[in-house]
């Protein structure tokens, strides 16, 4: 039987390729999408989608399950609007794979609490791509050896949320292994506001904008006489697409919360 879809924000740049993906997948069916405005009836009424795209567009969440009936919400609109979709979700016992990044540690753990205590498989991901994952994971790896480490993430210039979710989900993963350390010269001043990146936990992140980039991180370490460089280039969006037909069809086996893929690979 397939897996019933429902898609948020899909006339966005993950979201219009979540489309596709899950259009082409033999086992998914595209139910629903949501948007935050009347844009038309269905998905074919825009420029952007092939005629035979039909599934129906709602602005109301509760509309759009009550008439489709979806297995999973795939979020990928903002860091505005995300927490309340994932809610909304959980709450009318839709799945939740949430792509979209911004999310407070206290919005995680009240998400978390709720999906048990609804049952429900939720996978927030702040990251799909396979590479990504692997550079988290070896990044947590390395830093049990070289402690001193910094972060620079680089996305195109139409981003809103600063540091990435990727950078805040690789500091978490290092933080569980490192020890407590400020790094730098103890008496270091920024004489220019920000010049030394935040600060999460003693370590940098350094977050880049700028037209052209899609998503990139490198995670440095540093030792004596020593640099090792960890780097991931996601160079399109279809680099994601994977990780979410993965999610979809991980979520119908879950009965919690899981945040971030390097849980559940
Ligand atoms: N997890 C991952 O692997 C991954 C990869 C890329 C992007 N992202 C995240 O996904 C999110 C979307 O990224 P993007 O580049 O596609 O952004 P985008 O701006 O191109 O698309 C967002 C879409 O959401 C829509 N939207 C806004 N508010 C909405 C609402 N309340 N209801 C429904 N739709 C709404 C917008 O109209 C827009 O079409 C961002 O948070 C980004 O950080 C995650
Ligand atoms: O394009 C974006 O925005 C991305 N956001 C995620 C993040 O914040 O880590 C993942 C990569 C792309």
């Amino acid at each position: 039987m397939s897996i019933r879809v429902a898609i948020a924000g899909p006339r966005g740049k993950m979201g219009a390729e979540a489309v596709h993906t899950v259009m082409k997948h033999d086992k998914m069916e595209l139910v629903a999408v949501l948007d935050y405005k009347e844009v038309g009836a269905t998905l074919a009424e825009l420029d952007m989608f092939p005629a035979s795209y039909t599934a129906p567009i709602f602005t109301d969440m509760h509309e759009l399950v009550e008439v489709t009936a979806p297995d999973v919400l795939v979020d990928l609109t903002n860091p505005h609007a995300v927490y309340q979709h994932t809610k909304e979700s959980l709450n009318l016992s839709v799945r939740p794979v949430i792509g979209t990044t911004g999310f407070t540690d206290a919005q995680l753990e009240e998400l978390s609490a709720l999906a048990k205590e609804k049952e429900l498989g939720c996978i927030i991901a702040p990251n799909f791509a396979i590479g990504a994952i692997l550079m988290m994971k070896f990044a947590k790896e390395a830093a049990k050896y070289l402690p001193d480490v910094e972060i620079i993430e680089m996305h195109h210039d139409q981003k809103l949320d600063a540091p990435s979710g990727t950078a805040v989900k690789t500091a978490q993963m290092i933080q569980e292994v490192r020890s407590q350390k400020a790094q730098g010269h103890p008496e270091e001043k920024e004489t220019l506001e920000g010049a030394r990146g935040a600060d999460f936990d003693g370590m940098r992140i350094h977050s880049v904008r700028l037209p052209g980039l899609v998503a990139h991180q490198q995670v440095l370490f540093g030792g004596d006489g020593q640099l090792l460089t960890i780097r991931h280039d996601s160079l399109n969006r279809n680099s994601f697409m994977s990780g979410v037909a993965f999610c979809v069809e991980e979520v119908m086996k879950m009965d919690q919360l899981v945040y971030g893929l390097e849980n559940i690979i």
